[in-house]
């Protein structure tokens, strides 16, 4: 699909953790969302998905995480309102772990770590035809973020846990289908925080309307293991890399507000 972005991802090292060289790169993500600085914006509104699960597609290990994507050729799966101006497509969701419970999301709230982080990549097809265009401009993607604690079993998280065994290596891929995203959010929606950025890995350019749900989801400790069993290694290569601590350090937030939309 569009935003299978192979090109894109293929530029990635497991190890991939220093600052690449970016233009600006004064709207890096992730950051700390220190709560009590977000100011609350009461022009806010609530977010809108509209998914279909009939358009999930395939499942695959992109060598860095692995990647649920969706057809995006057409407005059927979508995001719009909270900061959203514009109506955007949803092309994938995946997600960014540690080794151990004690790590493993991009953002933090208060400096809190969370084990695991869900992103929800969507792209402006308001303003433009293909994810790839998207990447590259200002208000081109929204990126849903979801904080992951450990807890009960995710019953909707099962039916994807289920699929990683098949996508253990590097660029394996699995048909994957009818999957409702929507089951993987909060029940609370409303209250978000939200701010400008960039993209946590290549091409890291800073096109991200990032949108960081309040609430988290709990999903259990055995679900979190099993992500932990892919690899980043494909499996002609010798010695054989655990797929964990796939997040980007914390970048600066260089003036920028968060805004709340809540209080
Ligand atoms: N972690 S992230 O910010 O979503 N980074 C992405 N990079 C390329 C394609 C989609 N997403
Ligand atoms: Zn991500």
């Amino acid at each position: 699909t569009a935003c299978s972005s192979k090109y894109v991802l293929s530029q990635m090292h497991p190890m991939w953790q220093g600052p690449l060289a970016v233009p600006g790169g004064d709207r890096q993500s992730p950051i700390d969302i220190v709560v009590r600085k977000s100011v609350l914006d009461t022009q806010l509104k609530p977010l809108v998905t509209d998914y279909d699960p009939k358009t999930c597609q395939q499942i695959w290990n992109n060598g860095y995480s692995f990647l649920v994507e969706y057809d995006d050729t057409s407005d059927k799966s979508t995001l719009k309102g909270g900061p959203l101006q514009d109506k955007f497509r949803l092309c994938q969701f995946h997600f960014h772990w540690g080794e151990n419970n004690a790590w493993g999301s991009e953002h933090t709230l208060d400096r809190r770590l969370f084990p695991a982080e869900l992103h929800l990549v969507h792209w402006n097809s308001d303003k433009y035809s293909l994810f790839e265009e998207a990447v590259m401009e200002e208000n081109g993607l929204a990126v849903l973020g979801v904080f992951l604690k450990v807890g009960k079993r995710h019953e909707g998280l099962q039916k994807l846990v289920d699929a990683l065994p098949a996508i253990r290596h590097k660029d394996s891929v699995v048909e994957f289908t009818r999957f409702d995203p929507a089951c993987l959010l909060p029940t609370n929606t409303d209250d978000y925080w939200t701010y400008h950025g960039s993209l946590t890995t290549p091409p890291l350019t800073e096109s991200v309307s990032w949108i960081i749900m309040k609430q988290h989801i709990e999903v259990s400790h055995d679900q979190l293991a099993v992500f932990r069993s892919l690899l980043f290694t494909s499996a002609e290569e010798e010695v054989q890399k655990s797929m964990v601590n796939n997040f980007r350090v914390q970048q600066p937030l260089r003036g920028r507000t968060v805004r709340s939309s809540f209080s």
